[in-house]
């Protein structure tokens, strides 16, 4: 808004553009352009400083705007070549973030001097884009192709310090920024500009240029299973390297256009406002211990173990208990292998780990040492009986006001909560493994829960840098109770005449990382097991003379439960859906045992064989999810269809190129999936889960309801949502 220009020796004028979340871009590259036309046309201006407002250079376009192309990022194109060609040197003053088409302005400038706290990087691939001002064709000549394409095709910003190692920018400085950038731009003016101008700089060569360029390719084909913006941002970063630059930019264009129109950015950029929805839900009440937790951590486990690691790397004091000295001398060892690993991924940067400080982490076996916290997260194994009992000792130990969270991926938390004197301040907090690593943290309160318990650990979240996602209270409660569905579908068409592998392979195509029956294999067939047994679906407590394939009057598969009863637990026994190179390993190879043992189980249950084609296995397993999360939204369970994608992109590998499982039944139309479901449904009336529910049946009835319309024909919400 401001255009100060530098003279020889005094600043007069400078412009300052602010392009932090404007739905005003187009109005700024106006500005941009005529402050720079009218600086350049200025005798008495001798260098020219771009810098950000309050602090931020820019994080680029409004994304909200790219669904009208006019106003998209090639219209800065033409802005930064003219930064670029300006007669004067032009400074960028990077502060907060420089990203997308803010860092493509930066990099029109002759020179770049960043604050030590800014953050820079191209993420437009992570909304289904590429940086389509020029970016991708200037970045490589500036800092290299193998620098260049790990930016450009994963999005990731990088911290100042790492943008001046690897030549991205020129300077950083610990204070004013505008200040360091206003000395350059005096100290370089006279100077010639011709080298700075990296439209006119080869991109740097490297002695195995094409041999890398293939190698990355095969990676970034490989990582992307489907997704295109990728392998887009690849080609037009190979392009820089094949074309001189003028050509290279039309080939980004040509590349920009595809994936504007091919649907995958649409699905992107709803999934990075549905994100920023859930977490800007908010209960009335406020949280009662903000951002000053202590937290005890009880069970040392796998979970535990990356639930304290997570507490630690958040600066979140931590107590981890644990029953008794093997266990806990055990859990502590494998918390500091975690702790080790993630100081070494920070080195370098601002923030440092500090685990070695008891005030931060401390390790006991004495209950009493939860006394004082403020909240408790008890990790310990799946098992309701043992749940209830530490619960009642928690509610008598814990200070008054402490929140007890309990990890659980599908425990009844009124009944746990039941065992308390204070089920009020009882919340589930459902970590996916491993929790160090996984953002998902799914949020349950129960009956009793108050709203300022659930503010409360929405506030853990935040301070964790996960994303937390209020649910309600029932069996598997959102992200599992739609994943029984889709595997018990899987099965049953293994039992139809399926393999693991084709099964595995459709889903895997269609962009999950791995298919139910990898996926299986890798969480442990044993844990699904014990929890069937527990419900008395197998095993033991199973009624004498029920029926081998029904149970409750509806279809059931035992073939999960017979692959376990021969041991085959999945990578842990080297034997599962498939077969591994030993227990442990992860090699997962086809075992004609399982062929052979399937084609037994048909004969024996006299099923007939059937060729099952790839359309069939994709719909039942991912309608029959979609259904469930329909019949979620209509009792309550959750407030709208996006906290229902929020949980499937971060929590279970739904490709984040098809936005989730609500947005892609929106995409492919409510009237077919609903088609689609009665069909199956017909064809097996004894899985109730195929049945398509009332709620989406409305929603085909009133017209296709469009997505963001979903909830309003909705009668009840939950109180508490
Ligand atoms: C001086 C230089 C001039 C430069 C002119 C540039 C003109 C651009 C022209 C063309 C460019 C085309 C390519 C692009 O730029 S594509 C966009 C690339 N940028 C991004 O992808 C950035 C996305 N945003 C983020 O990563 C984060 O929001 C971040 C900026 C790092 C801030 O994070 P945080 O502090 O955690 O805050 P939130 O994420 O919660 O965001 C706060 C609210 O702002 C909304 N937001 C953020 N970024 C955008 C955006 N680019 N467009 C629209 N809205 C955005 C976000 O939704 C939050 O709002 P709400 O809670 O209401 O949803």
């Amino acid at each position: 808004r401001h255009l100060y220009t530098c003279t020889q020796n005094s600043l007069s004028l400078i412009i300052s553009v602010f392009v932090y979340i404007s739905t005003f871009y187009q109005a700024v590259l106006q500005a941009l352009e005529d402050g720079l036309k009218k600086a350049d046309a200025d005798p008495s201006v001798k260098a020219v400083m771009i810098c950000g407002e309050n602090g931020k250079f820019s994080a680029g376009a409004d994304i909200r705007g790219f669904s009208s192309p006019k106003t998209l990022g090639v219209a800065l194109g033409p802005i930064v070549s003219l930064i670029e060609s300006s007669e004067k040197p032009v400074v960028a003053a990077i502060e907060g973030v420089a990203l997308g088409g803010g860092l493509e302005v930066a990099l029109g400038c002759h020179y770049r001097v960043a604050h030590a706290k800014a953050r820079m990087g191209l993420p437009e691939v992570t909304i289904g884009l590429l940086p389509g001002a020029e970016g991708t064709q200037r970045l490589p000549r500036l800092i290299g192709v193998p620098a260049a394409l790990d930016m450009i095709t994963t999005g990731k910003h990088i911290p100042a310090t790492e943008a001046l190692k690897l030549g991205l920018v020129d300077e950083i400085v610990e204070e004013n920024t505008i200040e360091a950038a206003i000395r350059l731009a005096n100290k370089v003016i006279g100077q010639p500009l011709g080298p700075r101008r990296l439209s006119l700089k080869p991109v740097p060569k490297l002695p195995n240029m094409e041999a890398f360029l293939q190698e990355a390719q095969v990676k970034v084909k490989r990582q992307a299973r489907g997704f295109l913006a990728p392998e887009l941002c690849f080609q037009a970063v190979q392009a820089a390297t094949q074309r001189p630059f003028a050509e290279g930019v039309r080939r980004e264009r040509e590349l920009f256009q595809v994936l504007l129109s091919s649907g995958q950015a649409q699905a992107l950029q709803y999934a990075f406002f549905a994100e920023r929805a859930v977490h800007r839900w908010a209960t009335p009440a406020q949280p009662t211990a903000a951002s000053t937790f202590t937290v005890a951590g009880q069970g040392l486990g796998t979970m535990g173990q990356g639930i304290v690691t997570s507490l630690v790397k958040a600066n979140i004091p931590v107590v981890a208990l644990e029953q008794n000295l093997e266990y806990l001398n055990k859990g502590r060892k494998a918390v500091m292998v975690l702790l080790e690993r993630e100081a070494k991924k920070m080195e370098g940067g601002a923030q440092k780990l500090d685990f070695h400080n008891p005030a931060r982490l401390q390790f006991t076996v004495d209950f009493n040492l939860l006394h004082d916290v403020d909240l408790v997260i008890e990790a310990v194994f799946e098992n309701m009986a043992l749940k209830k009992e530490i619960f009642h000792k928690l509610s008598n130990i814990c200070k008054p006001g402490a929140l007890l969270c309990t990890n659980t991926s599908a425990l009844d938390i009124d009944e746990i909560a039941s065992a308390t004197s204070r089920p009020q301040q009882v919340i589930g907090t459902h970590f996916f493994s491993p929790a160090h690593v996984m953002r998902l943290l799914e949020i349950i309160y129960g009956r009793h829960t108050s709203p300022s318990a659930i503010a409360t650990a929405m506030q853990l979240a935040k301070d964790m840098k996960k994303v937390g996602v209020v649910v309600g209270n029932c069996f598997g409660f959102v992200g599992n109770r739609m994943m029984f569905p889709y595997v018990e579908q899987a099965v049953f068409l293994l039992e139809e005449g399926s393999r693991p592998e084709a099964v595995d392979q459709v889903l895997e195509d269609f962009g999950f990382k791995i298919g139910p029956f990898r996926m299986s294999d890798l969480a442990g067939l044993d844990v699904g097991w014990r929890s069937r047994k527990g419900q008395g679906l197998t095993g033991p407590s199973l009624p004498a003379g029920s029926s081998a394939r029904q149970r409750r009057g509806q279809r059931y598969s035992p073939l999960p439960d017979l692959l376990c009863e021969r041991g085959r637990f999945g990578q842990k026994t080297g034997k599962g859906w498939y077969q591994y190179e030993r227990a442990g390993g992860r090699t997962a190879t086809p075992d004609p045992w399982i062929h052979g043992f399937l084609s037994q189980y048909r004969d024996t249950h006299r099923i007939e064989t059937r060729y099952i084609d790839q359309e069939e296995i994709l719909e039942r397993c991912l309608f029959s999810l979609i259904n469930e999360g329909f019949a979620i939204l209509a009792e309550g369970i959750a407030s709208g269809p996006e906290h229902l994608d929020v949980i499937y992109l971060n929590g279970y590998g739904w490709p984040k190129h098809r936005g989730g499982p609500m947005f892609y039944a929106s995409t492919v139309g409510l009237p077919r999936v609903l088609a689609k479901l009665q069909k199956y449904s017909e064809a097996h009336p004894d899985v109730p889960k195929l049945r398509p529910s009332a709620f989406l049946k409305k929603l085909v009835a009133v017209g296709n309801a469009p997505l963001k319309e979903w909830m309003s024909y909705l009668s009840r919400q939950s109180p508490k949502l």
